[in-house]
């Protein structure tokens, strides 16, 4: 598969190319040259297919001819090594669970496959790559774990000074080895503007090999149109009218539902549940498109006030805005609203939410007003204990903390202080 740049200035390029590169030279995000739809007998027959054959059959045609089939077999088993279950809250709405990973994030499953095709693609390669990544709070852990060890491949992961919780942090500044940690005085969108602008530096990019590990790269993008999938094969049996309501921030996770969507999945409607950083729920109501600062909320990981994925959304609904109303609504909500849905869910279903996933259940609820008929699943998209001050004092319960959680606790911080551009610049140079 060939992807093009969403800038339309720069030569089309291979899988390949794309994930060493991240972004195009024109500062665009790759997009596939082509979606094939898969045949419906692969729908039709999901249940007799395992995961590992599901994410084959749906991944191959984006990464052939790069990666041999033998070679996406073994990246698939390695990177698919834990369960991705749909848990029924009542007779409208289930939730997916996409946090039983080493880090407890959704982040995992893009991180570990795009490590696998960057090693894959090194294994030969005296050079070394530098891998960039923004996080918000979720996507540096992921990729530390993910990349940790990885021949070849330094990590550097820029995340915004005291707006990511406490064991996420942790998560992305204990590991060392090949990866570096760099503490913003900033916000989210400071860190992901910081990487996108080393990417256009020639006095780097004529030295290093830069790519990044954030969604915008397509080979953490792409594995997640596979979650639809996994949740499709568990509901299809008992409901038709399948509705998805996604946590979005960077808009990576809902634009990879739309790709499963591209692909034939029977999807009826996307939601894209916001917080208070909400320049999408905006331009749905107006047409106006208009990134703004993001303000800090207690579902960090979404405080993202200029998403990268909106081009490629816009890009499959054919930059046709009715088009796009048709398969996507979006609400945002506050932080009080988030605790009170947390504490709902805990009474009513006796299940612990986190943040995240309680703004993706208010999206269901806001949605399920108007088509009562639908069967609405919200993406619990991290584990309830990687925020336990706020889920803790909602809920009023002590949490037990999981082994992935616990191991990461007593460890020590290791950061470097950065505030601008060229602080960042003369890190890379050294
Ligand atoms: C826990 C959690 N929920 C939701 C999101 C938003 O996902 P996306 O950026 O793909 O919209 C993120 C970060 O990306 C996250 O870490
Ligand atoms: N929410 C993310 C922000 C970056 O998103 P990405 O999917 O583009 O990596 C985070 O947790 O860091």
């Amino acid at each position: 598969m060939n992807y093009y740049s969403l800038n339309h200035k720069a030569p089309n390029t291979t899988f390949k190319d794309a994930v060493v590169k991240g972004l195009a030279p024109d500062k665009g995000l790759y997009f596939p040259e082509r979606i094939t739809p898969l045949p419906a007998s692969f729908f039709e027959n999901i249940d007799d297919l395992c995961y590992n054959e599901i994410a084959f059959e749906a991944l191959q045609q984006f990464v052939s001819p790069d990666i041999p089939k033998d070679v996406l077999k073994t990246i698939i088993e390695e990177t698919l090594s834990f369960d991705f279950p749909v848990v029924k809250l009542n007779d409208t709405i289930s939730t997916l669970e996409l946090f039983h990973g080493p880090t407890m994030a959704f982040k995992d499953v893009g991180a570990r496959f795009m490590a696998r095709c960057l090693g894959y693609f090194n294994q030969n390669n005296t050079n070394e790559v530098t891998v960039l990544v923004a996080t918000s709070g979720d996507t540096g852990g992921a990729v530390a774990n993910g990349f940790l060890g990885v021949k070849g491949v330094n990590v550097v992961i820029l995340y915004p000074s005291g707006k990511v919780s406490e064991i996420q942090e942790k998560q992305l500044t204990t590991l060392g080895q090949n990866i570096k940690a760099l503490e913003v005085d900033g916000v989210f969108d400071d860190c992901q503007d910081m990487v996108k602008r080393a990417f256009l530096d020639e006095e780097l990019t004529s030295i290093m090999q830069l790519t990044s590990a954030n969604s915008i790269n397509v080979a953490r993008w792409l594995p997640q149109l596979l979650y639809f999938m996994f949740a499709y094969k568990q509901l299809h049996k008992s409901h038709k009218d399948i509705v998805f309501s996604v946590p979005s921030g960077n808009f990576g996770n809902v634009c990879a539902g739309m790709m499963a969507q591209q692909l034939g999945l029977p999807i009826k409607h996307f939601i894209a549940s916001n917080n208070q950083n909400n320049v999408v729920t905006n331009y749905l109501k107006t047409e106006i498109y208009n990134p703004k600062p993001s303000v800090q909320t207690i579902s960090n990981a979404m405080d993202v006030g200029n998403p990268s994925n909106f081009i490629r959304i816009q890009e499959i609904y054919n930059n046709n805005f009715n088009n796009l109303k048709d398969n996507l609504s979006s609400y945002s909500f506050t932080d009080n609203e988030t605790k009170v849905a947390l504490k709902e869910i805990y009474n009513n279903y006796n299940y612990v939410a986190d943040p995240h996933g309680a703004v993706g259940y208010l999206g269901c609820k806001a949605y399920l007003k108007s088509n009562p008929n639908a069967h609405c699943v919200f993406l619990e998209t991290a584990h309830p204990t990687k925020f336990l001050d706020v889920v803790e004092d909602v809920i009023t319960e002590k949490q037990p903390l999981p082994k992935q959680i616990q191991s990461v606790m007593g460890k020590e911080k290791v950061a470097t202080k950065i505030s601008s551009y060229n602080h960042l610049k003369a890190l890379l140079l050294k």
